[in-house]
């Protein structure tokens, strides 16, 4: 594969314990190894891990299994620190620097705390630092949470726009029926199509450690496949097994993307009601229409109608017609203030700046 992918590594409960009660050190230094080779091969790496409830357990002494919600609370609380020590520690030996980042369902439904992680995350990477993400369990309960770590790797490799997402876990891939009680599955190289037929083939979890099993793999492989990331599904006991995926190497269940990533956001775009206009001086118009440019403030004439920062908009060109529709980097008010303005005039201006991009091209589709 191409150096410069971002790749979003998810390590399951499974993983971390190799099938014990604790947190199995050499399979950690093995995972953090691998990250550090992905990254040297000039590649960004997300981690999304589990562990902080068997971290818990761990520290506490009790298992989490027939406990109140409140211990449960408890022992992710205990465990994610003792987790992230770990991971701090390991990322030091090989020369990384990590970030925790904890989301909870209601990150990725509302638009300001989506846009926050992304910004988050996005700066991490820009620094070299790698994201270590979990879901915050101490305070995701019922509806406030994603559930398990599968479906969030895929809403993060959503959110970054990864390249790929890797799910490491105790099976080897999918096989066609739960292979720790069918003998005689086999193992599907790659899915093109989440279909009926591939929903069907998925059990639940392993063991009582793990949660979803590959069902929720299957989801998240849905998830972040519709959006444009391919996903594998491998198993995390092979050695270097994530460089070797990286590399394109045939290993566990590799899912094809349905669309391209572009595509993906081009329709998301297209697909939001377009909160206001935009109207774009004669030489901005000319630079979206026929340069598919960046729109950048000195080209904007006027801001009409109320909108956030990462709400859709129509750029229309001074005789009022729609030439594009895009992701607005600045909230109505803040563009209007710099509307006419030199880029390097944002901070002046706002006091803070989000790039020099009104509308960045990536964000941006023509009509
Ligand atoms: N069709 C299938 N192919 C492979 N594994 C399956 C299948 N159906 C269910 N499983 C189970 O899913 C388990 C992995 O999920 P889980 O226990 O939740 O692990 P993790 O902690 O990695 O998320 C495997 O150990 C396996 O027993
Ligand atoms: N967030 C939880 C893990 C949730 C989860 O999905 O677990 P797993 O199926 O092992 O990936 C924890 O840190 O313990």
């Amino acid at each position: 594969m191409l150096p410069g992918m971002r790749v979003v590594l998810k390590v399951g409960t499974s993983v971390l314990t190799a099938g014990t009660d604790r947190l199995h050190r050499p399979r950690m230094v093995d995972l953090m190894r691998g990250l550090a080779a992905v990254r040297a091969a000039g590649h960004e790496a997300v981690l999304v891990t589990s562990g902080a409830v068997i971290a818990g357990w761990e520290a506490l002494g009790f298992p989490p299994r027939d406990r109140t919600v409140a211990e449960k609370q408890l022992l992710a609380a205990v465990g994610q620190g003792r987790l992230m020590h770990q991971y701090a520690q390991l990322a030091d030996i090989y020369g990384l620097t990590v970030a925790q980042v904890l989301l909870i369902a209601d990150d990725f439904r509302d638009r300001t705390r989506y846009l926050n992680a992304r910004t988050a995350l996005d700066t991490c990477l820009a620094r070299g630092v790698m994201p270590v993400i979990n879901e915050n369990d101490a305070i995701a309960l019922e509806q406030l949470k994603v559930g398990d770590n599968d479906t969030l790797s895929a809403f993060v490799a959503n959110l970054v726009e990864a390249d790929l997402l890797v799910i490491l876990t105790d099976a080897p891939g999918l096989y066609t029926a739960d292979p720790r009680t069918h003998p005689h599955a086999t193992l599907i190289p790659v899915v093109e199509r989440v279909t009926p037929e591939i929903w069907a083939l998925a059990g639940g979890a392993g063991s009582h450690r793990g949660t979803g099993g590959m069902h929720t793999k299957i989801q998240a492989a849905e998830i972040a496949t519709r959006a444009g990331t391919p996903v594998v599904i491998a198993p995390g006991d092979a050695p270097d097994a994530l460089l070797r995926i990286v590399q394109g190497d045939a290993l566990g269940t590799r899912f094809v993307a349905a669309v391209s990533r572009l595509e993906a956001r081009k329709r998301w775009i297209l697909a939001e009601v377009a909160a206001g206009r935009v109207v774009l001086d004669d030489g901005a118009a000319r630079a979206v229409r026929e340069r598919g440019g960046s729109l950048l403030p000195a080209g904007i004439r006027a801001v009409e109608g109320r909108f956030d920062r990462g709400h859709t908009v129509r750029l229309v060109s001074a005789d009022g017609q729609e030439i594009a529709r895009g992701l607005s980097r600045y909230a109505a008010a803040d563009l209007a203030r710099i509307a006419g303005r030199h880029s390097r005039d944002i901070e002046d201006v706002l006091g803070f700046t989000y790039g020099p991009e009104a509308v960045h091209r990536d964000d941006l589709v023509r009509l």
